[in-house]
């Protein structure tokens, strides 16, 4: 019966991610490919695939010489200094700025500000921060300021760091262990001792958890006590709780106490429950991040939208927060489905056929990336290419085929973001799935352009039967990336590489230790015969980037796009959140800059708000209307 269920489930889920592809190669995305089973007699031009034509006629590869090895092992060096050269700044002021020394305040008194910044998607919230931080610089006061984001893509949006990094994590080998060491007290003590004003953007994203943490973060650096909020750091909040939540975390808005309960109250509430059973640590925690969020005590909602022009679109998407979109808003929605009757006829002419496609699924998207990758190659007469990684189990090559070929066909999400296959083309968008350094804005979640290739001597390019039996089966597979370079205009990076532009950088594999459920993978019967431990552990090295011609919705949330083309059928089995869909329609400066992949159902548009997070916004409305009449 279990079984049977799990059976139905991946079924489903095959049929979802066949008819999205099946609904691509309707809209005409692609040139050469016109079937989604049609991939294995896709002939690329009767090239054949002897490794030194390769290797003369590619512009993409090029094999590494001794100069080269020297080369990115110094500019790997140089990385790491400024690195740190930089968040030195980022944590402590720029070294020409000059120091004064900071304000005493005096605690026990709550003199302290905590504003919250709310408003619709493409309000300018991120903007403001800009303009906090010039006011900051403008009075010498720029390192008394934090910039925070719960994500790397929205701290580079900022031009600030991770609260990860400020909450220590990553530190420690263990995340159970709360409790900090001597030198990790001075070392957060001296992080803060400057700080009287954070910032923390994409609120939305904090959770009651990640909130209670830096609480006692800030609590242990400025040596204050408990009952005063962030120790008495002036706070400002912002973000659009709409839009999506915290990851394995309580969102601020959930209803963990009353409205009329303190800090304090809260405090003591904790000595009750936690003689309860069945009540964590964790929970607790999550009420005192609940409490800390009630403490805000100035609201602002940002109400001008910056972003869409259109005003159809704005109003449309005003009630679309609400849940209370109606027929005309689906009619107007409806014209922009890719469709010969409609306003976006077909995918094959620009912009649409390089604009960047927005999808539910990590399955579907590395599928859509697939086919772009090599629907590319084919209109570029390229051979096709994909990086395959390089998987270990206890230091020792996987000598199965098809445990292979399973472990390199599981989706990056899966597998800390280092794809199996990274199917390549000169020229392509690719999205850096690490943090490879977040305070030079390559971070996971950056988008760059994929320039060249350079693989280690002595690599055989070869046709290779690892390569997925979906792939053209002249697909060449590369075993032994060096780096790709990569161009990344945003990042902030001093040095190049060689004569290379400062923003052409090299990204090198990576290794993670990865641990994988082949529950999928082996029989009934030889799970029992493994007592149901179906688990292994593996190493894998890749290059941490993925095409990025489709993206998750995830990834686009802070992000303005030019042009681009969203799914909005919901996937089986997903859990409805109005996020889903809000985000992605809510990129765009107008309904001219967006096309619907396929048709989807008017009930999308009617998801209403959690009651909780209802109550929130109507909570901060209130205070935001208190603040007007405030002279
Ligand atoms: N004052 C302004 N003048 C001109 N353009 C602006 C201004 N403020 C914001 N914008 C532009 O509007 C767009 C949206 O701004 P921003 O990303 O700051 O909005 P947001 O409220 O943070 O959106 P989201 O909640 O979706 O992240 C950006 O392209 C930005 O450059």
């Amino acid at each position: 019966m279990f079984i049977e269920g799990d059976d139905l489930r991946a079924r489903m889920k095959q049929e979802y991610l066949r008819m999205t592809l099946a609904n691509v190669i309707r809209s005409e995305r692609f040139s050469y490919i016109t079937d989604i089973t049609g991939l294995p007699d896709f002939v690329f031009n009767d090239r054949k695939t002897s490794s030194s034509e390769i290797n003369d006629n590619n512009e993409l590869i090029r094999t590494a010489d001794e100069y080269d090895i020297q080369q990115i092992r110094m500019w790997q060096y140089s990385l790491k200094s400024q690195k740190e050269q930089r968040r030195k700044i980022l944590l402590h002021g720029s070294p020409v700025e000059p120091i004064e020394v900071a304000v005493k305040v005096t605690w026990g008194h709550p003199i302290y500000v905590s504003i919250t910044l709310g408003g619709a998607g493409g309000c300018g919230k991120s903007r403001v921060t800009e303009a906090i931080s010039a006011f900051m610089g403008f009075h010498n006061r720029f390192h008394t300021l934090r910039s925070l984001a719960p994500s790397s893509a929205a701290a580079v949006g900022i031009n600030g760091l991770t609260m990860q990094s400020m909450l220590r994590e990553g530190h420690r080998k263990s995340n159970t262990n709360t409790i900090l060491m001597q030198s990790e007290i001075l070392t957060i003590e001296n992080e803060w001792r400057n700080i009287d004003y954070c910032l923390i953007d994409e609120i939305s994203m904090v959770g009651c958890y990640m909130l209670a943490r830096f609480h006692k973060i800030t609590t242990t650096a400025k040596h204050t006590e408990p009952s005063i909020p962030f120790g008495g750091i002036n706070m400002i909040f912002l973000g659009d709780f709409v839009q999506y939540g915290p990851v394995l975390d309580r969102p601020l808005y959930s209803n963990l106490l009353s409205t009329q309960d303190t800090l304090e109250d809260t405090l003591n509430l904790t000595k009750q429950t936690a003689k309860q059973r069945n009540v964590t640590e964790r929970d607790i925690q999550c009420k005192v991040g609940r409490a800390l969020w009630l403490q805000v005590n100035k609201v602002f909602f940002l109400i001008e939208q910056m972003r869409n022009k259109d005003p159809l679109f704005m109003d449309m998407q005003s009630r679309l927060r609400r849940g209370e979109c109606n027929d005309d808003d689906y009619k107007m929605l409806c014209k922009r489905v890719v469709s010969p009757e409609n306003e976006v006829k077909s995918l094959r002419e620009a912009p649409w056929n390089s604009a960047t496609m927005l999808v539910f699924r990590n399955e579907v998207r590395t599928n859509i990336n697939n086919y772009c990758v090599f629907d590319e190659s084919k209109k570029n007469n390229y051979l096709p290419m994909v990086v395959v990684a390089n998987d270990r189990v206890r230091n020792v090559e996987i000598d199965n085929i098809d445990l292979r070929r399973f472990l390199l066909s599981i989706p990056d999400n899966k597998t800390e973001g280092l794809p199996g296959y990274l199917p390549i083309v000169p020229n392509m968008p690719v999205l850096i799935t690490h943090n490879i350094a977040t305070e030079l804005h390559i971070s996971n979640g950056s988008i760059g352009r994929l320039i060249r290739l350079v693989i280690e001597e002595g690599e055989n390019l070869r046709l290779d039967n690892t390569g997925d039996p979906k792939f053209p089966n002249n697909t060449v597979c590369i075993r032994k990336p060096l780096y790709a370079l990569v161009e990344l205009p945003q990042c902030k990076l001093a040095s190049s590489l060689t004569d290379l532009e400062p923003t052409i950088i090299p990204i090198v594999p990576e290794q993670k230790t990865i641990k994988i459920d082949l529950k999928s993978f082996i029989s009934p019967m030889q799970k029992r015969l493994l007592n149901n431990k179906t688990s292994i552990t593996i190493t894998r090295s890749q290059l941490p980037i993925v095409p990025a011609f489709a993206l998750t919705t995830h990834k686009c949330q802070g992000k303005t796009l030019s042009y681009g083309i969203i799914d909005l059928v919901p996937p089986p089995y997903s859990k409805p959140d109005l996020a889903n869909i809000y985000v992605p329609i809510s990129r765009f400066t107008s309904r001219d800059t967006m096309a619907i992949l396929r048709h989807f159902p008017a009930s999308i548009l009617n998801q209403k708000p959690h009651p909780d997070m209802i109550a929130e916004l109507k909570r901060l409305e209130n205070l935001h209307r208190l603040n007007q009449t405030i002279k």
